[in-house]
């Protein structure tokens, strides 16, 4: 080896993600095309894209990726006249995982079902190493646009990689795989023109394969978007949409439309019908690609809010020139109005989609969280927003809306009332709803994190304010309950300042209630400021100062609740039971009591008595 060769050993982690890789996928081996492929792809978009702002020259008009299956030599090659890859790039790009760790990645591996398992490659962005699914020795020769050096990284696939000094007459990449002895099918021209046909008709770069010296077309290479509806099949559409999304399944949506007058555009979009991997939702702006006449431009223009992030596709339009810069991404009118419309087209879809509650409720589920970030954050589509969501209730079976929530809202009731937690099961039985559930009042219960924050933006709807019910007081005597109220209530007057005493640096207020009805206690956070649930959330991000201390109401009709007012008549001291009916009231939001281990003893000091 000549001493101008540099030896690299890859991370730990890329090595345990080759050998996954080559294993875990053998049955798919022929993604590796499609992976490389795509690569090259981008690679062509990117220089043309930089070409307009930086010192490099963009691809020639006929740039092309090409394929060379040589049986002879058992090696395919595939050149692209894209950036390429200045050295450290090579050892970045090609010898370290960037976007996430193998952990990740073998996790979702071992959760996926065997069809799923050739996107997560995808998804995890570790395309590239499918090469070694059939190659033994894979060598990388990339000049990057813009400079004269080029450099050959070089590996087999196991614990290290070389690189070399190289030349390379224009900027661009060519790979040369040394094919695996039971991998020759992929030099069979044929099967090379099967696979292109299946993963990569629609790239809108040209493929070719040589063939006896000369290049033959091996893709369509058509903007499917371009075309008319009629004239693309469902299936043509599912095959672009797991192309570009990384996804296994079907879209739950396809919109696929032109806009004509004063803006032009061709948009294809899609909602999933799944949810991508947890490693990989980290995104939170939209990805939605922008084409000016075909030709990709740059999937950063923020063509949707962030709250239709889930949404994947192309819009391509003739209003913008090919060489729009980042600036002009910003600020150009034509954009703004192209993102009004393709924003608006995606509300009015959900709208009509929401009309069929089984298949909504699926969509729901996958996104329903993201869309309710729109009402915290998107003041102009707040109000339409609303009533696309839904939530569990707690008298409803499956789930409800806003505006079937206000039809179904008692006489002189004065709120929509929810009720935000962090674990669904235990909202259903929250001590909180027991006045609701008496009166049959419904209370929406709202699990998400984002349902401590969107409720307070939205404040109300169809003119109902609406409540978080461990906020404040809540006064439910103009519903009578659905059972009469039996006995009178017992008289707290003395009851009330005692332990408002005995609690001076832990509560704000005590106070009667009428929401309880099985339980003796609850607490309830002050008028004004976050409710229980925020200051929950305050709290665990170490910022619970401030919040205000809570209130505790007591049921004046519970068996306990009368027997410390006569003790409290009677003048006993009440510090200790004083305590406890705070630590009870905590456990049952599914706090922790003050002093766990001083709770426990007591509790059992009290269980022994009762049981003797
Ligand atoms: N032909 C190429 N030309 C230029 N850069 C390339 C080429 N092939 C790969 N790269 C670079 O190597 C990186 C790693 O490629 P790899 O396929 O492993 O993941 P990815 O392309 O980032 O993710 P995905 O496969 O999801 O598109 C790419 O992001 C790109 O920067």
């Amino acid at each position: 080896m000549s001493d101008t060769v540099e030896r690299h050993e890859f991370g730990a982690e890329v090595g345990r993600l080759l050998d996954l890789v080559v294993h875990a996928l053998y049955s798919d081996r022929e993604i590796f095309l499609r992976e490389l492929v795509a690569n090259a792809a981008d690679a062509i978009d990117r220089r043309r894209f930089e070409s307009l702002t930086e010192a490099v020259t963009p691809p020639p008009a006929d740039a092309a990726i090409r394929l060379l299956p040589d049986k002879a030599a058992r090696t395919l090659t595939l050149t692209d006249a894209g950036i390429g890859m200045a050295k450290e790039e090579l050892t970045k790009n090609l010898g370290t995982i960037a976007r996430s760790g193998t952990r990740a990645f073998t996790q979702s591996l071992a959760d996926a079902k065997p069809g799923e398992r050739p996107s997560l490659i995808g998804q995890f962005g570790v395309g590239f190493y499918s090469a070694f699914m059939v190659a033994d020795r894979v060598e990388v020769t990339s000049r990057r646009a813009g400079t004269e050096e080029a450099w050959t990284w070089a590996s087999a696939g196991q614990g290290d990689f070389t690189l070399a000094p190289a030349t390379r007459e224009e900027p661009g990449t060519t790979i040369v795989l040394h094919m695996k002895a039971d991998a020759e099918e992929f030099l069979e021209p044929l099967r090379l023109q099967t696979i292109i046909r299946k993963w990569a008709d629609h790239i809108t770069v040209p493929i070719t394969i040589a063939e006896d010296g000369k290049d033959t077309p091996a893709n369509e290479g058509t903007a499917l978007w371009r075309k008319a509806k009629s004239e693309v099949t469902e299936e043509q559409y599912a095959d672009f949409y797991r192309h570009i999304g990384h996804f296994f399944d079907k879209p739950w949506a396809t919109l696929h439309w032109r806009a004509e007058g004063t803006t032009e555009f061709a948009a294809l979009l899609f909602i999933p019908g799944m949810k991508p991997f947890q490693a990989v939702e980290g995104e939170r702006e939209s990805r939605v690609r922008l084409h000016v006449r075909r030709m990709f431009i740059t999937d950063e223009a923020h063509l949707l809010p962030n709250w239709l992030r889930f949404v994947h596709g192309v819009v391509d339009t003739e209003d913008l020139p090919l060489n729009v810069s980042r600036e002009m991404l910003q600020s150009t009118p034509a954009l703004a109005r192209i993102r009004k419309a393709v924003t608006n087209r995606m509300i009015s879809e959900l709208k009509t989609r929401a009309k069929d509650a089984e298949s909504y409720a699926g969509f729901f589920e996958n996104f329903g969280p993201i869309l309710k970030e729109g009402v915290w954050e998107d003041s102009e589509h707040r109000k339409e927003i609303a009533p696309l969501l839904r939530f569990k209730s707690s008298t409803q079976e499956g789930w409800t809306s806003l505006p079937d929530y206000v039809a179904r809202m008692k006489e002189g009731q004065a709120a929509i009332y929810i009720l935000v937690g962090d674990d669904p099961d235990a909202l259903v039985k929250s001590s909180q709803l027991e006045g609701f559930a008496a009166r049959g009042v419904e209370v929406l219960l709202l699990s998400d994190q984002v349902d401590s924050f969107w409720p307070e933006r939205l404040d109300s709807f169809e003119d109902k304010p609406i409540r978080s019910i461990t906020q404040g007081s809540v006064d439910l005597s103009a519903i009578a309950p659905a059972v009469a109220e039996g006995e009178p209530p017992a008289d707290t007057a003395k009851l009330l300042p005692l332990l408002k005493a005995a609690l001076e640096a832990e509560v704000s207020e005590v106070r009667t209630t009428d929401r309880l009805v099985d339980s003796a206690v609850v607490l309830a956070a002050p008028e004004h400021g976050p409710d229980l649930q925020m200051q929950r959330l305050l709290r665990r991000a170490g910022r619970g100062f401030g919040a205000g201390l809570p209130v505790l109401e007591v049921n004046p009709q519970h068996p306990l609740i009368r027997r410390l007012a006569e003790l409290a008549e009677a003048g006993d001291d009440l510090k200790a039971p004083a305590g406890t009916l705070l630590d009870l009231a905590r456990l049952q939001d599914g706090d922790t009591p003050r002093d766990p281990a001083g709770f426990a003893r007591q509790v059992s000091a009290l269980l022994a008595g009762s049981l003797q």
